[in-house]
């Protein structure tokens, strides 16, 4: 056993100088040895589509080279499945003359075993090779660190589903959200589940664009053959930010057949996007309508009780204590996604440490100026007029009407003094936008409304309830 060993390593040697390290390291590293019978070799590779591949391309070549080392060998046989060596480990007689059988070329198989379970594919899988080919994965995204709520709880579920399950429900699982909801969390969090529950699964996780920068390096080095079968060979592909592809022809159509390939054989995909399969643009329709055949699940916008459970879950983690009111006013104020909201809640905590001092209303004002205003700059009056109208269940055309009734005016008015406080438009600039009002006009609306609030309790919830509406 041990002396056939040693002809394999001599005759991977000499491959190696004969078809180049990058061939090797793709098509014949991999290889391991399988099992000897006489003089009938068997060699494995981890996957059908690199068996064939090796089969048609090198396995002759191998048979020479073997023989020349040991002219007793007959045949090499190509066969998918495990690493371990099989057969009974008999030595093969070495014959100083080549035997009249060694002379005519022998028959090389490819022996499919039966369905492998599969060894782990050399280019992924944790190895270095594995972080070259993929991406790092964040440990912080993990699923135990996921807030659930209303917007996210079916994603969460679908994420969940795919990285427990052992068999494939559903594929392609399609994540898709607006910007910094959650979903490269959820990615790296099925990822690690899966690597954990079962190590020897091969999870490649990479962006479109890394996808996309992996296939033109192949194709400049003219090695698509292997980049094919790196992507082709794993148990778990996911890929993420999809709709970077929009418009990259070339690309979209390599995903759409490593994505069909993968499907065929039962291996899970997960994508993620801005947007939902149907209305990603730019992307050819085929390639949509597989992305849609799977579950697609969407992370809405936040909620302020989702906000304000993300932020006490973070300054748990961070180990650092945040007033109450601090936390309310975050979630109130910074609603545009949850990295913002994360990213506001660090620079508080770092500005408090390095001060030195306890975090308060006050100084998260202060050091949040720029953040909050940009948040607040976000809110449109075509929105608050939305928003108003439908609260008062009135029409949207009167907010630009000339109805001086009150039961127009007092809304319309409230919709004025909500632009002023939740937008930088002026007094003239929303004055226009409301049936080119005066700006006096605008100006009376604001000093009725704070009046109102002074003097009537249910009215200033009314406001304040709109308000916080308005800001998600
Ligand atoms: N429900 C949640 N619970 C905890 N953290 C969250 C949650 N949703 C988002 N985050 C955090 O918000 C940040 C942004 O999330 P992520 O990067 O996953 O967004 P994304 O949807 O992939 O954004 P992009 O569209 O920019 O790719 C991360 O730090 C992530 O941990």
């Amino acid at each position: 056993m041990e002396m056939v060993k040693t002809e394999w390593d001599k005759v991977k040697v000499r491959l190696r100088d004969e078809v180049g390290d990058a061939a090797y390291r793709s098509w014949l590293r991999p290889i391991t040895f399988h099992g000897v019978n006489g003089g009938d070799i068997k060699l494995a590779l981890p996957t059908r589509f690199m068996r064939d591949w090796v089969a048609t391309h090198y396995a002759e070549r191998i048979r020479t080279l073997w023989g020349a080392e040991n002219p007793g060998v007959r045949t090499v046989e190509i066969v998918v499945g495990a690493t371990r060596a099989t057969a009974a480990p008999a030595p093969i007689p070495a014959q100083s003359a080549p035997s009249p059988v060694a002379t005519q070329p022998a028959p090389v198989k490819a022996v499919a075993a039966k369905p492998a379970v599969c060894a782990p594919a050399a280019v992924v899988n944790g190895s270095a090779e594995a972080d070259e080919l993929g991406a790092q994965l964040d440990p912080r995204f993990t699923f135990k660190n996921f807030v659930v709520g209303k917007p996210n709880e079916f994603a969460y579920a679908a994420a969940n589903r795919v990285a427990d399950a052992d068999t494939v429900s559903f594929n392609p699982l399609f994540l898709y959200g607006g910007v910094g909801l959650g979903k490269t969390h959820l990615m790296h969090a099925i990822a690690h589940h899966i690597r954990e529950r079962n190590p020897g699964r091969t999870v490649l996780y990479l962006s479109a664009e890394k996808f996309m920068y992996r296939f033109i390096r192949a194709l400049r080095h003219q090695d698509t053959m292997s980049f094919k079968e790196q992507f082709r060979s794993v148990d778990v592909l996911m890929i993420d930010d999809v709709q970077f592809i929009a418009g990259k022809d070339a690309t979209q159509e390599e995903f759409f057949h490593t994505f069909n390939a993968l499907v065929d054989q039962g291996r899970q995909i997960v994508i993620s996007a801005d947007k939902s399969p149907s209305d990603l643009e730019g992307i050819e329709e085929r390639l949509r309508s597989r992305m849609a055949c799977g579950l697609v699940a969407d992370i809405h916008a936040t909620t302020y009780e989702l906000r304000l459970g993300i932020l006490q879950s973070k300054a748990e983690q961070m180990g650092v204590i945040v007033p109450q009111k601090v936390m309310e006013f975050l979630a109130h104020k910074i609603t545009s996604n949850v990295r913002e909201l994360e990213g506001g809640l660090n620079r508080v905590v770092a500005h408090s440490q390095l001060v030195g001092r306890a975090i308060t209303l006050e100084s998260t004002q202060e050091v949040l100026q720029d953040l909050l205003r940009s948040s607040d700059r976000r809110i449109t009056i075509e929105e608050i007029q939305k928003k108003v109208a439908e609260h008062f269940t009135i029409k949207l055309s009167e907010m630009s009407s000339a109805r001086r009734s009150r039961q127009v005016a007092r809304p319309r008015q409230i919709a004025m003094y909500l632009a002023k406080q939740l937008t930088s438009r002026s007094l003239p600039e929303i004055g226009r936008k409301f049936g080119g009002r005066d700006h006096t006009t605008v100006m009376h609306a604001v000093k009725k409304v704070e009046e109102l609030k002074d003097s009537d309790q249910n009215f200033a919830e009314d406001v304040e309830l709109l308000r916080r509406m308005l800001q998600g």
